[in-house]
């Protein structure tokens, strides 16, 4: 799929306009702080229904001004197109897909998305809530039921807190949500299994064709039941059960959940050694490149479609021989690209320059 056209009013500094794309290659170039940046992150915004940078919808909202509204047109393979925008009041965001209001659940993974940023880094070295949102949102863009799962599971565990917190463990109430929490709990664990399964095989390859071939890279699935491959979800249950059993007079004394998927990590592991304690600055950089190449293959096999890719900065993480094999591999996939540049990278395709929030398509 590729992203043809996009629109947004009261977007960051952007001055408020309409583009339409090339099919493959779109650089977004200008000097610095003029909104290059901001114009890959409506694109992101559009995709996803939220900001790269930030978690306060607020601050992509220009300068003192409550409305925000993006809008694009992405074609399919088959070019057959669809129209989807959102409509941004306050905090409150509405969905639009071609022209009508929908649940942002039937919104998500509709124009698949890959994005590579300087703050990606912050996938090995930060807290594993940032691994675990992006993950969550990388399985949902393949699978639908997973992002369903992760609603259900966020609705129930918020009931059981309350219930542990009331003291009322002891009530059928409680026995009810315990059994959803642990059924609803295994979906999301066998399906991170899965991914992560397929995902570190490909990050494997991916790493050792684009950067070292002596290297081996794994990902593993740090799951709160401990070992979990191989493992039949009765087996798992079982296992869930007993830890529930175990924890649950702690759990009432400090009055939360101990366990359950929301406590999983995932960690890098670069020759049996942990990236996050031991990989260098280039190593790091290179295995999220692996990682965000890997997802895109994911994509195209599960979906049978392109996502769009956008990357920041190229000229800050990459030398100028990876940046050419990096650009070199875009190229030859034909993947829609929007990379944001301080110079002219000299490839074919529609070039925007971008100065004080005003985008000119060259
Ligand atoms: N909500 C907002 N409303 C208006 N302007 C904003 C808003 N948020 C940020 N800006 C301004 O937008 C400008 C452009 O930022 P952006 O990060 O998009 O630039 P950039 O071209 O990517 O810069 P760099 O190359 O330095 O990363 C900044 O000067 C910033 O002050």
């Amino acid at each position: 799929m590729y992203l043809d056209q996009i629109s947004f009013n009261n977007f960051r500094c952007l001055v408020d306009g309409k583009l339409k794309f090339d099919r493959y290659f779109n650089l977004i170039y200008g000097k610095n702080g003029q909104g290059k940046t901001s114009l890959i992150e409506a694109v992101h915004f559009l995709a996803t229904g939220k900001s790269f940078r930030t978690k306060k919808v607020k601050e992509i909202r220009k300068y003192n001004l409550n409305r925000l509204i993006v809008f694009g047109k992405y074609r399919h393979k088959d070019l057959s197109e669809n129209i989807i925008a959102i409509d941004v009041n306050e905090d409150k965001k509405d969905f639009y897909i071609d022209r009508e209001k929908n649940k942002y659940i039937n919104y998500v993974g509709l124009l698949n998305i890959i994005s590579f940023i300087p703050e990606d880094i912050e996938l090995i070295i930060g807290n594993p809530g940032i691994r675990r949102n992006f993950f969550n949102y990388e399985i949902s863009q393949a699978k639908k039921e997973y992002l369903q799962s992760i609603v259900n599971f966020e609705k129930i565990l918020k009931v059981r807190n309350k219930l542990i917190k009331e003291k009322k463990t002891g009530e059928e109430i409680y026995k009810i949500y315990n059994e959803k929490f642990i059924e609803e709990g295994l979906n999301i664990v066998l399906n991170r299994r899965e991914f992560i399964k397929k995902l570190s095989i490909l990050l494997n390859l991916n790493y050792r064709k684009l950067f070292d071939e002596n290297s081996e890279l794994k990902l593993k699935y740090d799951c709160f039941l401990g070992d979990v491959e191989k493992k039949t979800r009765e087996e798992l249950k079982e296992k869930f059960e007993i830890l529930c059993r175990r924890k649950s007079e702690r759990e009432k004394f400090l009055g939360y959940s101990l366990l359950g998927p929301q406590k999983d990590d995932f960690v890098f592991e670069l020759n049996g050694k942990n990236a996050k304690a031991y990989s260098s600055q280039g190593e790091k950089k290179s295995i999220i490149f692996s990682l965000k190449i890997s997802e895109i293959d994911i994509l195209i096999k599960e979906k049978k479609e392109y996502p769009i890719f956008i990357m920041d900065d190229i000229a800050s993480y990459f030398d100028e021989v990876r940046k050419k094999s990096i650009l070199s591999y875009f190229v030859n996939k034909k993947i829609q690209c929007f990379i944001t540049s301080t110079e002219d990278l000299g490839i074919e395709g529609k070039k925007f320059i971008v100065e004080k929030g005003k985008i000119i398509n060259e």
